[in-house]
């Protein structure tokens, strides 16, 4: 007998949550209200790819203008696999948060297992940590999220998807 095919992270979620680039960006709105309570923060430190949309969001609401990157692959397409650190956070980066991330601000888009945001909190200990969305093992290592969905959900970004046909429910049943 084969072995069964692996699944990936989307199939074991099973559940969809697919969300719109107004939503998205309702829910962005939402987040730095909540954020404007805990600054100001001298930069915005976006975890690509995700991270980039929100902080965009995030930072022109703040009135920041300084924002760096670190670049973490970890998921491919679903898969999840060794985080990799593609590139670092900047010296300039660095600097304003006094070695430690004091008065910096971390963004992504989801935690899920909470694996790539440990550690960008290991390198940015200090720094306060955002994501619109978190999921129950993620949540513990953000400091403020949006809205949470269950471990067993998968979240569709607008970036992702696209508008297409479904059929009706009554006619389109196989
Ligand atoms: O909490 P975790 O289980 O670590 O998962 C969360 C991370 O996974 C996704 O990024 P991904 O690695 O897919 O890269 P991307 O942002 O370039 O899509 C997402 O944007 C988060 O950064
Ligand atoms: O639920 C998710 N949606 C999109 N990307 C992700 N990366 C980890 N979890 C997710
Ligand atoms: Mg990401």
């Amino acid at each position: 007998m084969g072995e069964a095919p692996e699944l990936s992270a989307q199939e074991r979620a099973g559940k969809a949550f697919p969300v719109s680039w107004d939503q998205f960006h309702r829910d962005c709105r939402a987040l730095t209200w909540r954020l404007n309570e805990v600054g100001p923060f001298h930069a915005v430190i976006a975890i690509t790819r995700g991270g980039l949309v929100p902080a965009a969001i995030v930072a022109r609401e703040l009135g920041v203008r300084i924002i760096d990157t670190v670049c973490i692959a970890s998921y491919d397409h679903t898969k999840q696999g060794d985080l990799q650190v593609l590139k670092g956070i900047s010296e300039a980066a660095m600097k304003l948060g006094g070695g430690t991330g004091k008065g910096l601000l971390i963004v992504d888009d989801l935690v899920d297992t909470g694996k790539t945001g440990k550690l960008v909190r290991e390198m940015l200990p200090e720094a306060h940590f955002a994501t619109v969305y978190a999921k129950p093992k993620g949540r513990p290592l953000v400091d403020t999220f949006i809205t949470e969905v269950s471990q067993d959900t998968w979240i569709f970004f607008p970036w992702d998807t696209a508008l297409s046909f479904q059929p009706p429910l009554r006619d389109g049943a196989a």
